[in-house]
């Protein structure tokens, strides 16, 4: 039995990974909310013959607590997409309250599921979540994970494309670490399953990087100020979630990069550390997955001198945006406990 809940589930990624997730034999329940339309969302989706059992709920009526109660796995793609002109940290003013407000949601109503954040940014919403997870003494960095998998699906459809066959884009595997944003991203592209061709030149070896990097913006760009990736991320949204479920059910050997809090697995965590050279609480690897979330965080492994410099380039961005994100949920508190400004 697994109740999977859809926060943001009316919207662009919302609607399809809700539908994904319907299809999903694995899925028991399907709890969908938004601020608007999911009682025709779920109308329609219940009509799908699979076995979830789908709801839809608005904020009326206590429509959030109702939608997480018994949840098992929570994803969160609600906010703002981007338009052109615009980075993911331009998003953080709108983003960042939404996801603070349904963090505080999940902490109170389903402290112990699964919680996978679409959200952009995805290097800031992580650590809002963490921090009100934290504040509320529910804070197990096992169960929260950063969805990447956007980054990694990709990098393999790329590669695929070099290699010159799209049939081969779903056994290729690249690592893909870093976090959720431009130079952040860092494709590991030595470690593919299918290496590149040898004849493959600096000039487009540095492109497919850039690509896999500024991908979303691809899409920004083609949809010309109607949103950002929807269709792809739904698909990407419900593959990690999917694993994430087979992990919990019991299945061994699972696992995929994500931005996870690096106390999941203090001696990965410790090891990592060590290979980035500086600290930080969050940092999207290739994690091992089971019953109770993360298992283990992997170490990087042996790099290229190029991708030692990638790494090194998404250090300060990754640490800045993580910070921003932390920060925001502790003043706030810090402002709620010292009360109002005396006149
Ligand atoms: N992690 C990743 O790889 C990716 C992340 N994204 C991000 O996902 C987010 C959603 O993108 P789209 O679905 O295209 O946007 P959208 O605007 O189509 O949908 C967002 C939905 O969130 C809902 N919403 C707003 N405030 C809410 C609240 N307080 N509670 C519940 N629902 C609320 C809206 O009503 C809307 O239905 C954006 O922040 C976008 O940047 C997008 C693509 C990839
Ligand atoms: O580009 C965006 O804003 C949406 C996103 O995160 C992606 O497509 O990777």
């Amino acid at each position: 039995m697994v109740k999977a809940v859809v926060l943001g589930a009316a919207g662009g990624i919302g609607q399809p990974l809700a539908l994904l997730l319907k299809a999903n034999p694995l899925v028991t329940e399907l709890g969908l909310f938004d601020i608007v339309n999911t009682p025709g969302v779920a109308a329609d989706l219940a009509h799908i013959s699979t076995p979830a059992k789908v709801e839809g709920y608005l904020p009326a009526d206590d429509g959030l607590k109702k939608a997480l109660a018994g949840a098992d796995i929570v994803v969160i793609p609600a906010g703002v997409p981007r338009k052109p002109g615009m980075t993911r940290d331009d998003l953080f003013k709108i983003n960042a309250g939404i996801v603070k407000d349904l963090a505080t949601g999940i902490a109170t109503t389903a402290p112990k599921a699964f919680v996978l954040v679409i959200s952009n940014p995805v290097n800031s919403t992580v650590p809002i979540v963490a921090e009100v997870f934290k504040k509320h003494g529910v804070y197990d960095p096992k169960r929260l994970f950063g969805v990447t998998t956007l980054d990694v699906v990709r990098a393999s459809t790329f590669v695929a494309e070099i290699l010159g066959n799209l049939s081969l884009s779903k056994d290729i595997i690249v690592p893909v670490v870093g976090g959720h944003s431009g130079v952040t991203i860092v494709p590991l592209l030595s470690k593919s399953t299918h290496p590149l061709p040898a004849s493959l030149s600096t000039t487009d070896y540095e492109a497919l990087i850039k690509r896999i990097q500024f991908g979303g913006d691809e899409v920004v760009a083609a949809k010309n100020g109607a949103g950002s990736a929807t269709l792809s991320m739904a698909y990407a949204g419900a593959e990690f979630a999917s694993k994430v479920i087979r992990a919990v059910n019991g299945e061994k050997g699972i696992s995929a990069p994500s931005f996870v809090p690096l106390a999941a697995d203090p001696a990965g965590g410790a090891v990592l550390t060590e290979e980035l050279g500086q600290e930080l609480e969050f940092f999207s690897s290739t994690v091992e997955l089971g019953a109770e979330g993360v298992v283990k965080i992997n170490p990087l492994g042996s790099l290229t001198d190029a991708e030692k410099a990638l790494v090194k380039a998404a250090i300060p961005e990754l640490a800045t945006n993580i910070q921003k994100g932390s920060n925001y949920v502790i003043d706030i508190y810090k402002k709620e406990e010292d009360g109002p400004a005396r006149l």
